[in-house]
């Protein structure tokens, strides 16, 4: 693991198992850390290939001993399809990961699925503002912006995040917390997403990155570049708490 003061923690794993395996020990001891001090957990998934990569915390010791009951699931980004579509990240993370746990329903926060993009992200941003009032989620001091205990981000090979994409203006958002996007590059097109002052609030981010198709924006991401370079997606990713990167061999394989 690599570490200096103010830099990202950058976790290089062999494989993709040895990135499961540490991945779900630093969430359990963020659950545990935050149960602890507060009660409770909240945390935001993105889709893809990061659900997968959440299955050791599926089995022991985890399956038993993280306080699912206290856990609070949102969804970094959703696509505006019906949850029980296979474009689904709602659908993605029941099948693979909240079904197999306990978890209460009402902790888990999918999308309003008939609505247009639009309305859901409005809505979206309505239950947590809601939450916010409820003190369910806490609020940034330093910029107002809800503040999620962990972000779970993955990328795509052109570096974008969540559903925030490198020729859309919604990266730029500064004020909404959750916008929406019509016209995604990858499909499907109606997506929402949460905006990067959300992101950037949490408490802490995790970057989990594994596959040889991502290495070249992990090098763009975690490598050195001239300031007047447009930034990726990726690199907007500047939490003001802890930041960690997840990284196997073929991911890292240009660093
Ligand atoms: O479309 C999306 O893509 C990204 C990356 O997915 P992956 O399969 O390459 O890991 C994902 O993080 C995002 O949530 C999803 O909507």
């Amino acid at each position: 693991m690599e570490t200096e003061e103010g830099k990202p923690a950058v976790h290089k794993l062999i494989s993709e198992e040895d990135v499961a395996v540490a991945l779900a020990k630093y969430i359990a001891d963020l659950s545990d850390k935050s149960v602890k001090g507060k009660g409770s957990f909240s945390i935001a998934l993105s889709g893809g290939s990061l659900i997968h990569t959440l299955r050791k915390l599926l089995e022991p010791p985890y399956k038993d001993t993280v306080a699912w009951s206290k856990w609070f699931i949102f969804f970094l980004d959703e696509r505006v399809v019906p949850l029980d579509d296979p474009d689904s990240n709602y659908k993605l993370a029941y099948d693979g990961f909240l079904s197999k746990i306990p978890i209460p329903s009402g902790n888990v926060y999918a999308i309003n699925d008939t609505l247009s993009p639009e309305g859901a992200a409005d809505e979206y941003e309505g239950r947590l503002k809601d939450l916010v009032k409820r003190k369910t989620l806490s609020i940034s001091v330093t910029n107002g912006f809800p503040k999620l205990d962990l972000m779970l981000v993955g990328m795509g090979p052109e570096g974008h995040v969540a559903s925030l994409f490198c020729w859309h203006f919604q990266r730029y958002e500064k004020k909404r917390w959750v916008t929406f996007i019509k016209d995604s590059p990858k499909p499907p097109s109606k997506r929402i997403t949460f905006t990067f002052p959300v992101i950037n609030s949490a408490s802490n981010v995790a970057m989990v990155i594994t596959g040889e198709d991502l290495a070249s924006a992990v090098k763009v991401a975690l490598g050195t570049h001239s300031s007047d370079f447009i930034p990726l997606p990726v690199q907007m990713v500047l939490p003001e708490g802890e930041l960690a990167w997840f990284l196997d061999m073929d991911a890292a394989s240009k660093l």
